[in-house]
């Protein structure tokens, strides 16, 4: 009696793929929204592009990894829910039919407790997000990045792979300027292409005469993008029912209504991001 001869390449070793890229893999395109610093309206731009691409019919999964002020949960009207586990990992909270999204927001027992959690802890809840949570097959996947451009963004980042883009956000200031070159400096020790730069808060339209306030002043974005070469994906005015709708977790409804120069603004960046699906993946 002969023995089985195994087949050659039974027996070389294969390494074992890390199981954040398998989890990912039926993602076609994983973007990530950034900020050189706080407040600037990254994670507002974050929500309405998932909302905006899910309302075009797109598959779409938001990730919301600022561990210590995780608004997604709010801007949606969702505070009060807690994501299942299963035999499949994490189910994350559905918006719609083709949108859902997971972030800490959700696991906290206490809105108004703080996350007092040390670098390893946050990693560690980011990697387990990436790792487990079962989002299925996407079109895309938007990921809030924290704010800024230190060592704890960038560790999140890196967690992430193959990143397919990056859309950074920023103020008119001239100060802007500052943050915004952190912000393209981080994308590309990345290695992440950025789609574009969006100029939030860009001017109050008065609402007595109409003429634009230019309450951050302007030209700063400007001249990052000439400097650069990066395209502005929008200019976006100080809208009041903005943060109106995000207090009353009311964004859906207001991209559907489209009634704010806001609004009508934000599509070319819906459509920026849309068109990566069209591009060569090959990198
Ligand atoms: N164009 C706008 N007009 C009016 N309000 C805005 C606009 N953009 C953002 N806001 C409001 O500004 C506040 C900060 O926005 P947001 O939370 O999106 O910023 P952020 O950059 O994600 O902040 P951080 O990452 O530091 O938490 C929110 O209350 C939001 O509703």
């Amino acid at each position: 009696m002969t023995d089985k001869v195994q087949p050659l390449e039974s027996l070389s070793e294969k390494p074992e793929e890390p199981k954040i890229v398998v989890n990912l893999r039926r993602i076609k395109r994983k973007i990530m929204v950034m900020s050189g610093k706080g407040g600037v309206g990254k994670s507002t731009v974050a929500a309405n592009l998932a909302a905006g691409l899910a309302l075009r019919g797109h598959k779409v999964g938001l990730l919301d990894c600022d561990i210590h002020g995780p608004t997604i949960p709010t801007l949606f009207g969702l505070e009060s829910q807690r994501p299942e586990v299963n035999e499949e990992g994490i189910i994350p909270i559905s918006v719609l039919p083709n949108l859902s999204m997971m972030s800490v927001g959700f696991l906290l027992g206490d809105k108004d407790s703080p996350i007092i959690w040390r670098g390893p802890a946050k990693m560690g809840a980011i990697k387990q997000f990436l790792e487990d949570v079962s989002w299925g097959a996407l079109d895309f996947l938007i990921i809030d990045l924290p704010p800024g451009t230190g060592d704890e963004p960038l560790s999140v980042a890196q967690l992430i792979p193959n990143c397919d883009g990056s859309v950074l956000v920023t103020t008119p200031q001239d100060v802007a300027l500052i943050s915004v070159r952190k912000s393209i400096r981080f994308s590309e020790k990345l290695n992440v292409p950025i789609i574009g730069l969006v100029d939030n808060m860009h001017g109050l339209i008065c609402p007595h005469c109409g003429k634009p306030i230019e309450v951050f002043g302007t030209g700063g974005v400007e001249k990052a993008s000439e400097d650069f070469n990066i395209p502005i994906l929008a200019r976006l005015p100080i809208e009041p029912k903005v943060a109106e709708m995000e207090d009353k977790g009311t964004i859906v409804q207001g991209l559907l209504e489209h009634s704010t120069e806001w609004q009508k603004n934000f599509e070319a960046i819906i459509t920026a991001v849309e068109q990566t699906l069209g591009e060569d993946k090959a990198k």
